[in-house]
Formats: C-alpha cells, sequence, structure tokens
C-alpha cells in the first residue's frame, strides 16, 4: 500500500488534500530538526522550509541521522534537505541563515506560512520565533530535548499560553570577583579560562574595558577592582607575546599568571578573611618542555602534565596565530583550544584548591554540551508533527473545540521510568495574563516606505503615534527592544532630533512604545509592541505610513516585578528538584524593559545594553554554560 493510501486512511482524502496544501516552516535541522523533517515529508506536508544557521560537526553524526561523514562542514540546511530527495513528495526549500535576521527573514515571511515548527537549541532564537508567531497569530510547535528528558507544547497565538507565558531557566550571571578574584568551584575556573584568559590572548580584536567606570564587577572593594583592572591590562602584554610568536617566553606567560597574578590576590587581606588562600605554583614546577604529547582526554592528569600541556599547546596555538590573522576562536571541536581551556582551568583549579577535572568532562562544560539522545528527539519530533494534525484541525476523531484542549507533552522523571509514566500531557493552559509577551502588550506591524528613514526624525515617529492612538506625546516612551535601548522618554530626549536611520531603527527594529500616563482608576494603556517594516518604494510620503487601525486597550497598572512575571503553572520539568535545563539559553529580554521601567535614564541610554559585555553568562548547574 502506498504511503498516501495510509494517510489517506487515517486522515481521508480531504484532509489529505489539504495537508498537501499546506506550507509549513521548520526552524532548526539539527536533532529534532533532521527527525521533524522526515516526518513532515512521510506526512506529506506540501511544502517544507527548513532554516539553520549552521554546519553539520562530526558530534552531530551519532544522533543526526540524515549527515554522513562527508557532510562535515556542510551547512545543515540544505545537506538536509539533499538527504532526504529520495523519498519525498513535499517542495523542500533550505535556508541557511539565523532567524532572528530580519533582512533574510522578514515578519511577512513569517507570516506566508500555515504552521511553524521550532527544532531550536537555545532560549533568544525560541522567544524570537514565539514573538513572531504572536505578531502573526500563525501556530508554533515549540519542543525541546536534554537527554531523555524533552517537550513539545503547541502555542495557538491568543488562545493559548506562548513560550514565554511559564518561566524559563535563563542563565545565570557569576559576579566578575568570582571568576577573576575567588573561584570555587570548576565551573568558575572554566569560564576565566575560556572567556577570560583565552579570549584575551588570542581573540585579538577583544576590547580591553579594564577602564570603564560602569561596569559592575560584583565586589566594591577598591583594591581588588584595581587588581582586576591591572591585570587585564598586562594580559594584554601577555597577548603582545603571543602575537610575538616568541615561544621561549611561554614559561613567562605560566608564571605571570599562575604566580605573580596569584601573589597579587594573596595581598588582598580582605579576600581571605572567611576563604582558604590560593597556593601559586612554584618556579620549579613551570616547564620549558614544549613537546607535544599525547594524552588520556577522559582521565584527570596530574598537575606536572596540565603544566606541560598548557606549555605545549600555547606553543601550538602561538604558531597557529599568525596563519589564522592574530585570531583564534575557541572552539569545543578545536582540540587545542579545548586543551588550553582545560588545562589553564585545572591549573587555576589546583590553586584554589578545587578538584580538577578530564578534558573531556571540561569540554561538556566548555562546549555547552547537553547530551542528546537520540530516541528522545525522535520522540518529540514525532509528537510534534502529530499534534501539527490535530493543531491544523485535520484529524477528524480528535476534533478540538478549542485550542485548549490540545494537550503539550513532556516527560516526568524520564531517569525513573518505573516510578512515573514516561509521557505527561495536560492540556494547554489559557495565555497568562501576567505575560509580558501575549498578554500585556499589544501588538502590531508599521509600514513605513523605505525613503523615509533617512528622513523621518524620531520625534515624528513620537507624533504619528501619539496622534494614531491618542498618547500622550509627552509621557510616550520608545524602547527598542532588538537592540535593548532606551530611544526617547519624558526626561531622555537627546535623540528625539535623529532620523531613524541615524539610531538604527530599521525594517526588522521592534520597538516597545508605553504611555506612561497614570488614569485616576489606575488603569493606563497597554504598551504597544511595532514591528517596524519597510514599504518598497523610494518616494513616499509620509501619508503613505500604515499603522495598524486598532484601539489601544486600558490595563491595570501592576508594578513589573519579579513576582508579576511567575507563571501559572511551571511546564519546565522538574526532576527531583534538580534543575532539568531544557536546551535553553541567552539573555532575558523582558529584562531589559524592565529595568527601561525602573528608569533607565541618562545619555548613555542609547549605548545601553541588557548585560555589560563582559558579564559571563552561565545556566544554572554545575555543568551547562551557556557562553556564545
Ligand atoms: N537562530 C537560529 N537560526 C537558525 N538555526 C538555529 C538558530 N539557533 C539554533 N539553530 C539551529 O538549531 C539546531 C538545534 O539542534 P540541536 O539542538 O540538535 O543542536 P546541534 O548544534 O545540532 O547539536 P549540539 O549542540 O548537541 O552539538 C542547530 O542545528 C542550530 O544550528
Ligand atoms: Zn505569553
Amino acid at each position: 500500500m502506498s504511503r498516501a493510501s495510509n494517510i489517506s486512511k487515517i486522515i481521508g482524502p480531504q484532509n489529505l488534500e489539504k495537508l498537501r496544501s499546506t506550507k509549513c516552516l521548520l526552524i532548526g535541522a539539527g536533532g529534532i530538526g533532521s527527525e521533524l523533517l522526515k516526518d513532515l515529508i512521510l506526512m506529506e506536508f506540501g511544502e517544507i522550509h527548513i532554516v539553520d544557521l549552521d554546519t553539520i560537526d562530526l558530534s552531530n553524526l551519532n544522533r543526526q541521522f540524515l549527515f554522513r561523514q562527508r557532510d562535515i562542514k556542510q551547512p545543515k540546511s540544505t545537506t538536509a534537505v539533499k538527504a532526504v530527495q529520495g523519498f519525498n513528495n513535499s517542495k523542500l526549500v533550505p535556508y541557511e541563515g539565523n532567524i532572528m535576521d530580519t533582512t533574510q527573514f522578514p515578519l511577512h515571511w513569517f507570516g506566508s506560512f500555515d504552521i511553524i515548527f521550532n527544532a531550536l537549541d537555545n532560549l533568544a532564537a525560541r522567544r524570537y520565533v514565539n514573538k513572531m508567531s504572536q505578531f502573526l497569530q500563525v501556530p508554533l510547535l515549540e519542543s525541546g530535548t536534554s537527554g531523555f528528558d524533552g517537550y513539545m507544547q503547541p502555542i495557538i497565538p491568543t488562545e493559548t499560553e506562548c513560550f514565554d507565558c511559564t518561566k524559563k531557566e535563563t542563565p545565570k550571571t557569576f559576579p566578575v570577583c568570582t571568576i577573576r578574584s575567588t573561584p570555587s568551584q570548576p565551573i568558575h575556573c572554566i569560564v576565566w579560562a575560556k572567556n577570560f584568559l583565552f579570549a584575551q590572548l588570542f581573540a585579538a580584536d577583544i576590547t580591553n574595558d579594564a577602564d570603564d567606570e560602569t561596569k559592575d564587577w560584583g565586589t566594591t572593594d577598591e583594591e581588588e577592582i584595581k587588581r582586576i583592572k591591572q591585570e587585564t591590562n598586562e594580559l594584554q602584554e601577555l597577548q603582545n607575546i603571543i602575537l610575538s610568536g616568541d615561544n621561549s617566553q611561554i614559561p613567562k606567560i605560566i608564571e605571570k599568571i599562575f604566580i605573580h597574578d596569584i601573589e597579587k590576590l594573596l595581598k588582598i587581606d580582605n579576600l581571605w578573611k572567611t576563604r582558604t588562600k590560593p597556593v601559586p605554583l612554584t618556579e620549579s614546577q613551570i616547564k620549558t618542555d614544549l613537546t607535544d604529547r599525547d594524552m588520556d582526554l577522559s582521565t584527570v592528569w596530574p598537575i606536572a602534565d596540565q603544566i606541560q600541556k598548557l606549555s605545549s599547546i600555547t606553543n601550538k596555538l602561538m604558531t597557529r596565530m599568525k596563519a589564522e590573522n592574530n585570531h583564534i576562536e575557541f572552539d569545543k571541536d578545536d582540540e587545542d583550544t579545548l586543551e588550553f581551556v582545560a588545562t589553564a582551568a585545572n591549573i587555576r583549579s589546583q590553586i584554589f584548591h578545587i578538584p580538577m577535572k578530564s578534558v573531556f568532562d571540561i569540554k561538556q562544560t566548555a562546549g555547552n554540551i547537553i547530551p542528546a539522545i537520540a530516541t528522545t528527539n525522535a520522540i518529540v519530533a514525532g509528537l510534534s508533527a502529530l499534534v501539527s494534525l490535530r493543531v491544523l484541525s485535520l484529524l477528524n476523531y480528535a476534533k478540538i473545540s478549542k485550542p485548549t484542549e490540545l494537550n503539550m507533552v513532556f516527560t516526568a522523571k524520564a531517569s525513573n521510568i518505573s516510578q512515573n509514566r514516561y509521557l505527561t500531557n495536560p492540556t494547554l493552559a489559557p495565555p497568562n495574563c501576567n505575560c509580558p509577551v501575549c498578554s500585556r502588550v499589544v501588538r502590531g506591524v508599521m509600514k513605513i516606505p523605505r525613503n523615509l528613514f533617512g528622513e523621518l526624525k524620531l520625534k515624528d515617529l513620537v507624533s504619528i503615534l501619539a496622534e494614531k492612538y491618542s498618547f500622550d506625546s509627552e509621557e510616550l516612551s520608545v524602547l527598542d527592544t532588538t537592540g535593548h535601548r532606551l530611544l526617547s522618554d519624558f526626561d531622555f530626549d537627546s535623540l528625539d532630533e535623529k532620523t531613524l536611520e541615524e539610531i538604527k531603527i530599521i525594517p526588522g527594529t521592534l520597538l516597545l512604545i508605553t504611555d506612561e500616563t497614570e488614569n485616576d482608576d489606575g488603569t493606563c494603556l497597554k504598551p504597544l509592541e511595532l514591528y517596524i517594516d519597510e514599504i518598497a518604494s523610494d518616494d513616499g510620503k509620509m501619508s503613505d505610513i500604515s499603522l495598524p487601525d486598532m484601539k489601544i486597550p486600558l490595563t491595570k497598572i501592576t508594578s513589573t516585578t519579579e513576582e508579576d512575571n511567575k507563571p501559572v503553572e511551571d511546564v519546565v520539568p522538574q526532576n527531583n528538584g534538580e534543575t532539568i535545563v531544557l536546551d535553553l539559553e541567552d539573555e532575558d529580554d523582558e529584562k531589559v524593559k524592565k529595568r527601561k521601567f525602573a528608569g533607565a535614564d541618562g545619555d548613555d541610554a542609547l549605548s545601553k545594553k541588557s548585560k555589560s559585555d563582559n558579564e559571563i553568562e552561565i545556566i544554572e548547574e554545575d555543568d551547562i554554560i551557556a557562553l556564545d
């Protein structure tokens, strides 16, 4: 029996025809994405557009079954499409690119799809796609896995919870001083070795922000801050040694980092009142032997071997610098960079009385590797594909009368199967009325003729919006949520005379417009999120600018504290109190809004970022870093 007649039996010939004319977007061609692509093809979706920004790595091959050894370094999206050509009746369209790139993937492009499948691995992209689905009211099937655990959540905009209705694990930030002066866990040393030492020595374009007065050092101890700044400056001298290619100076580099810098730290008495003092290396421990030896990456080496390996690997990287334009990025799959970070982290651990780890273990941490299980990916992708039939109302025997009858799925105590069901499938909840993404704002698209971006001033934009929506222009704040910048509010108007182009409001920018006026009854207008789009015209006029026709609803004023953002129910599976991070990472852009609401001020607001460039982001739990 043919595949089509099988599907036809299940969903009926009419629904099969509908499925064959359905256009879907699949974002991510990794573990879940490869599975989903196969599933969607087998179900005979009419068009499948697949986006991925990455190329294939050796480490993907064990579970991303569409890829082979010969595909390494090839783009995932196009390779995945090539791999399935043989059994495919769907129209397949691959794209190499970042789904958040508004030039390649503008809002209206998302609008051409009937349904979106997320098969991503990071919070930023998930949140972005969630927002696009909310803008356009396109259903989204969100999914993720971590080892044996996984989840799949259909999101029907305005009807069911969105991705941001529930609180997600967000990366934890370590104070600079913990990383730079007082590490107490292996991860502190790994972050130091990767983000500070390696970046400073080998990423030549690293900016020196040691003099940044506004930087949050995580300490007010002047002496300590002074030491951190001085250390950064001195490291730049070490980078010069690396650039010189003079390998006779390698022992000097190691001596400076693991003896002199530690001795300086020891002089800051305050740091060691309640902590065990670090013990610097001794000069006799520092090797001049630069021979590169093969070592077992799964064992913890003695300190002498760590030092010898660090010397030899520094030598190797020094040589590579010349050939690689004086810039080497850390890459978990680049053994030299990994071994540098691992040995430097371990030597620092030894100095601070922290257990050392094997290179293999450090690779998991520094490379942000969350064990991926092919079967979990297959289960989650399969559920996502099957549930899409209900979302699209193509399963006559499982029709829903309202979207909240749909189910989401997540594993419950997957690693302890005997005591629990493997899968839990609660029905969907309605949107969380406190959700900053789907409930607290109204949305729309503002279309501006292309030629006006260089003419229209911010103040013109403010008055157009004020007139259209009866905002009080004096009380209006404009926040660029894409670039995390406050552009204008009642006590910050220095950008008002600038053109949109000058302040980088471009097609794809998301603006949050808030009228801060509080009515007597404690209500205010809901904030408006606008997607800025262009009209492809070079002689457009102000009257061509289009804004959605709508009345902005009133809302009760609530404070924007963490409490308010509390989810109705936490749907991210919890395992015996342990946090399971479902492949989430990156920043919480709502924080930016909150910071702004709390009163971002001053002329530096334009350059104000959500976090300082040097802040180091870590997901909870010892072994997962979200750094890149
Ligand atoms: N912003 C984005 N735009 C497009 N594709 C993205 C974006 N962010 C992540 N991806 C893709 O999503 C996929 C997620 O797949 P998966 O979780 O299996 O990760 P992986 O990189 O393939 O595996 P691992 O991280 O375990 O080595 C990746 O192929 C990644 O390139
Ligand atoms: Zn929401």
